[in-house]
């Protein structure tokens, strides 16, 4: 649903995205993860039509933002959820929303409820705190009722609940077909909610998988007796306790049928799973624009 073919932006001699090219599913979350100034905002911004790319297109449906006859029926974004005027309340925020869109009032009501903030809606927007202001700012991403969502650290300032809500939402959201684009900083929190995600260093596409692979990878433990001609044959085998072998690089399957053909008896032989964190920063080693020195 949402197609990037190519997309590159250049402020000045500094590329914020680097020939950027990704397709976007239906009924997938999908996870948005990189440094900071990986090019995630930038992105986002261009989706919207918000940023003109120097090169290549982002289209949503087949058709660039700026196209859409209705946008707020077709994609529904939050950018920035402090981006409201602050003496204006928050159903007024809405209305003023679904009245540019032709969408009835009683959706704004509708919205209010699904986020929680029907009872805060009549005060001042400048009054919210984050939490309400993202919550208000997902309640005007759900009020065209699109079929592509698009946020950008939703969960930043929510409460435990919150966050709760947010994974549960956003999930049920890819239940019901739709297309939903999210970035977080909160590894452990993605982990749970994407199915899938993509990951930029230096505005780079650096990966584009689905989570269960990323998890995958981190080694194949084997124990037995006599282990010892598997770790000669195996160059990335490591010993990691008396007898144990952890071997990076090779499936379950390829060492289980290797120590067969060395006539070994295996005791245990099992994947061993990364967390997304430790998969993360395995990716963007040498991506980080920002990153502590170490001293
Ligand atoms: N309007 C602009 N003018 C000049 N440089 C910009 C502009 N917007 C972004 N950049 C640069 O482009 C790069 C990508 O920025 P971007 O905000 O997209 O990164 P990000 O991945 O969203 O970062 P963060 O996680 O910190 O929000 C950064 O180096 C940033 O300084």
């Amino acid at each position: 649903m949402i197609s990037l073919q190519g997309v590159t932006k250049r402020y000045g001699a500094k590329t914020a995205v680097d020939d950027l090219s990704l397709e976007l599913k239906p009924g997938t979350v999908t996870g948005f993860l990189g440094p900071n100034g990986a090019g995630k905002s930038t992105t986002m911004r261009i989706i919207l039509g918000l940023d003109r790319p120097t090169a290549g297109a982002a289209l949503i449906g087949g058709r660039p933002y700026r196209e859409l006859e209705r946008p707020l029926r077709t994609i529904g974004a939050l950018l920035d959820a402090k981006a409201v005027h602050p003496h204006r309340s928050g159903r007024d925020h809405l209305r003023a929303m679904a009245l540019s869109q032709r969408i009835p009032y009683a959706r704004v009501e509708e919205v209010l409820g699904l986020t929680g903030m029907a009872e805060a809606a009549g005060r001042r927007a400048g009054s919210y705190s984050l939490g309400m202001s993202q919550r208000l700012g997902i309640a005007g991403a759900l009020l065209g009722d699109p079929e592509v969502l698009m946020l950008d650290e939703p969960v930043n300032g929510l409460d435990p609940d919150g966050v709760r809500w947010i994974r549960t939402l956003l999930k049920s959201l890819a239940g019901e077909g739709r297309t939903v684009f999210v970035s977080s900083h909160l590894m452990s929190e993605m982990e749970q909610t994407a199915d899938r995600l993509v990951v930029l260093g230096k505005g780079r596409l650096i990966a584009d998988e689905p989570m269960e692979r990323l998890l995958r990878g981190a080694g194949v433990v084997v124990r037995g007796p006599a282990l010892e001609p598997l770790a000669e044959v195996l160059l990335d085998a490591r010993w990691t306790g008396a007898g144990e072998l952890t071997v990076t690089g090779p499936s379950v399957e390829q060492v289980g049928d290797l120590a067969y053909e060395l006539g070994l008896r295996v005791h245990e032989l099992r994947a061993v799973e990364s967390s997304l964190e430790e998969s993360y920063m395995r990716l963007t080693e040498g991506d980080v624009e920002y990153g502590a020195v170490a001293v």
